[in-house]
This record gives C-alpha cells, sequence and structure tokens, in this order.
C-alpha cells in the first residue's frame, strides 16, 4: 500500500490526535453544556472522519493514536473502532498505523495483535522493542501486517537510554540494526525516527536500507521538513512516512476545520516534495 502512496510523491502522515480542548467550537457545543464521554467520543468521531475525508486521496498514511481515544473509557474505545471503519471506507487505499505503542511479553502480544489486526483492522502498529524479538513475534509473525518498531523518538528525552553506548555504537543504531538484520524476515517492519533528530535519522537510514521509517516530530515538535527529508529517504527518494499530528489537524479552529487540515496536508507534502529531488 505504501509503495502506490510514494509512487502518488505522497509522503504525509496525517496524525488523528483528537484532544476535546482543541476541538471547534461549534463541535464542543453540539456535544452539550456538561458532555459526558459518550458525548466526547460522539464529537471526536465528527471531528476524525471529516478530517480524513478532507485528506483522504492526499495522506500516504492515517495514524489514530490510542491514547486520544482511550481517554473517554468504553465510548473512546467505540470511536476509534468507528474511525478505523471510516478510514476503510473512505480511504481504502490509505495504510492505517494504529499508535498504540504495544510491547509486552509474547502471549499478552497475542490479545494486542488481535486487538489491531483483527478487531480494528489496522495495517500496522507502533512496539517497543525492550522486550526483544522473543516477545514480539505475534506481531512479526503476522506477514500481512507491519509492525513498526521505536528507535530514536522525537521527545527531548529519548537519548536517555536510546543514545547509550551498547557494544560500541548508540542503543538506538544497535535496535535498529536488530530490526533490519534479524527482524524482517516477513519484510514487514519498519522503524520509528523523530524529525526532530535528522543526524540520528540519517544514521538509521544508513543502517536500515529501503525500509520504511515512520517520521514524527514536523510541525508543533518543530523538525526541519528540509533536514528530515534529506536524513530520511531512500536511495529512491521514497521510504518516508512523516507524520504531523498537531500541525494539520487544528491548521484551523474554525468550521472550516477540516478544509484548513487539508491545505496544511497539501502544504506539507508539497514542502517535503520540494525537497525530494
Ligand atoms: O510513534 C509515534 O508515532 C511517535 C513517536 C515519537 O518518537 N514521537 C511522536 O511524537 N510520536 C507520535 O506522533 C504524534 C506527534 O504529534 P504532533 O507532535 O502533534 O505532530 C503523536 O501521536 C505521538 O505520540
Amino acid at each position: 500500500m505504501l509503495d502506490a502512496r510514494w509512487d502518488a510523491g505522497l509522503f504525509v502522515s496525517v496524525g488523528l490526535d483528537p484532544d476535546w480542548d482543541r476541538l471547534p467550537a461549534s463541535l464542543r457545543a453540539a456535544a452539550g453544556a456538561e458532555p459526558s464521554d459518550d458525548a466526547k467520543a460522539g464529537a471526536v468521531l465528527r471531528f476524525c472522519t471529516a478530517i480524513v475525508d478532507a485528506t483522504a486521496d492526499l495522506a500516504c498514511a492515517f495514524k489514530p493514536n490510542a491514547a486520544f481515544f482511550e481517554r473517554f473509557g468504553a465510548p473512546g474505545v467505540a470511536a476509534l473502532g468507528a474511525v478505523m471503519r471510516h478510514i476503510r471506507a473512505a480511504a481504502p487505499d490509505v495504510p492505517v498505523i494504529y499508535d498504540a505503542k504495544r510491547g509486552d511479553i509474547g502471549s499478552t502480544n497475542a490479545g494486542y495483535v488481535e486487538d489491531a489486526f483483527d478487531r480494528l483492522g489496522a495495517d500496522a502498529i507502533t512496539v517497543h522493542p525492550y522486550l526483544g524479538a522473543e516477545s514480539l513475534r505475534p506481531f512479526l509473525d503476522r506477514a500481512d501486517r507491519g509492525t513498526i518498531v521505536l528507535v530514536r523518538t522525537s521527545n527531548p528525552g529519548g537519548g536517555e537510554f536510546q543514545d547509550l553506548a551498547v557494544g560500541g555504537e548508540p542503543l538506538y543504531r544497535a535496535v535498529a540494526r536488530r530490526v533490519a538484520d534479524h527482524w524482517n524476515g516477513n519484510r514487514n517492519c519498519a522503524v520509528v525516527v523523530g524529525a526532530t533528530y535528522p543526524a540520528e535519522l540519517a544514521a538509521v537510514r544508513a543502517i536500515v536500507g529501503d525500509m520504511p521509517i515512520l517520521i514524527p516530530g514536523v510541525g508543533a515538535q518543530g523538525g526541519d521538513v528540509r533536514l528530515t527529508v534529506e536524513a530520511g529517504r531512500d536511495a529512491r527518494g521514497r521510504g518516508m512516512v512523516v507524520n504531523a499530528s498537531r500541525g494539520i489537524i487544528y491548521a484551523g479552529a474554525g468550521a472550516d476545520f477540516a478544509d484548513a487540515a487539508r491545505a496544511e496536508t497539501l502544504r506539507l507534502t508539497g514542502e517535503i516534495q520540494s525537497f525530494n529531488r
């Protein structure tokens, strides 16, 4: 699925991180003066479906983040399922990355796999590498779905462990090497590197070859788009899934929020294309 998006020059992952406090006033008002979790989840669903409809032809991927739905309990989880089904119906060619950052012992991961791939129908999921490949088998063995491994995260404190020297190189590089050399037997792995660390992104690209890299951190976190593209593209100018969440979904605060999200997705896509020559 990603190859077709890259063929079309599309590199932007539209991050669905719907924060109740930042939803357009019109949607919040419709949920009532003291909205229940049910009403909030309903507004979040309307918000996300409008964003999906407005960006379906431009998105390289959609990336709903579990936290923004689970905070509303059962209604939020139901809204997440409805968002996933809506993406499938409205944008069947756009891969869905379920950003849940899972990772536990193997038997527990089997439950996460069932939830993410079979119940929610996600095409890929983000996972932690900390418990090792043996624990991640339930994900890695699903050759029909993607496993996206955190390698060098975008947050300011990400280096606390990820930069520690391990066998003569930083841990994040050792993780990237393990994923590329040992975990990718089914050719279904990708890695995450933050746009806020372009030098590390270049180092990871050199290790993983043409493996897809999910690159969050442009927009609200301040990652530089030119440096991201120069460091993140593969030898053929592909391989990048550049995520922006707040920068796209809150591009407009009014009733025209979906049009604003589309305009920002288009603008970011053009910016990436302009540096990818
Ligand atoms: O796995 C991720 O997607 C992720 C990894 C990382 O290192 N940094 C990071 O910001 N993310 C996610 O990417 C999104 C970034 O959102 P914005 O900063 O609003 O664009 C959030 O959903 C984060 O949870």
